[in-house]
């Protein structure tokens, strides 16, 4: 089996004429958990489209586990074991809670059934609490357990977390990096976009810094602790 959960050579991706990224080279190795980090509008959300099939690179390689993927479709990727939470959530809100994670479930590409409703709720007390509530009754921090639940629900091998903690009380946030530990501790590779750069380094192996569309940094947390200047010059804390 490869090593390498998701990979990008040299991608180039557009919105209409407007060129988003620059040749970027990223890798996401089974098991691993990666940062995504960068100031607003750098490209993080357009690299992370482009790995799983929602924005057509137009130069570069893609590969999912070993096959080249660029120019695959989302749902095709989504059946290679990567599983994406975009920012903004989507669940379907008249669709009680139950129903939401049931109607995601679905075995491993290699027939895991690791995570199952019970484990789901396990890790979601707060989910399970409200499994008869359709999902638009749910506050915003519940939302977004219940996205992440439904995405556990596919049994994946790669998760991908665009801004999961953005808007929530820190109660709120907290709750849900304690459950992104919880998760990567299960196995599953991860990427990681979060403006939270501490949160997000405590619990990466790696972290890769996006500048207007190209890699401007890529080392553990304790090499960007170390150089803050690259943290005021690139995140701006
Ligand atoms: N659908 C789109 N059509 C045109 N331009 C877009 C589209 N989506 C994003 N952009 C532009 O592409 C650039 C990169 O956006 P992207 O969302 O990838 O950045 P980001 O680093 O994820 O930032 P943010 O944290 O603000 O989401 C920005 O200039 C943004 O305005």
């Amino acid at each position: 089996m490869p090593e390498i959960a998701l990979q990008a050579r040299g991608l180039h991706s557009y919105y209409g004429s407007s060129h988003i990224l620059h040749g970027i080279d990223f890798t996401l190795n089974r098991g691993e958990a990666v940062g995504l980090m960068g100031r607003n509008g750098m490209g993080k959300s357009t690299l992370l489209k482009s790995l799983i099939g929602l924005v057509s690179p137009r130069e570069g390689a893609v590969e999912v586990f070993g096959r080249p993927a660029r120019g695959m479709r989302i749902h095709d990727i989504a059946r290679m074991g990567v599983a994406y939470v975009p920012e903004g959530r989507g669940i379907f809100g008249n669709l009680s809670v139950r129903e939401n994670l049931l109607l995601a479930a679905r075995p491993g590409v290699d027939g895991r059934r690791e995570w199952h409703y019970d484990r789901v709720l396990q890790t979601f007390p707060r989910v399970g609490e409200r499994l008869a509530h359709g999902g638009q009754q749910l506050s915003g921090g519940e939302q977004q357990m219940l996205t992440i639940g439904r995405a556990l629900m596919t049994n994946p091998q790669v998760l991908i977390l665009d801004e999961a903690t953005e808007g929530l009380a820190p109660l709120i946030a907290r709750e849900i990096w304690h459950t992104i530990r919880v998760i990567r501790e299960s196995g599953i590779a991860t990427i990681l976009v979060d403006k939270n750069w501490k949160a997000v380094t405590d619990l990466t192996d790696r972290n890769v810094i996006l500048v207007k569309g190209r890699v401007a940094f890529e080392g553990t947390g304790e090499a960007l602790r170390a150089q803050p200047e690259l943290l005021a010059e690139y995140l701006g804390v």
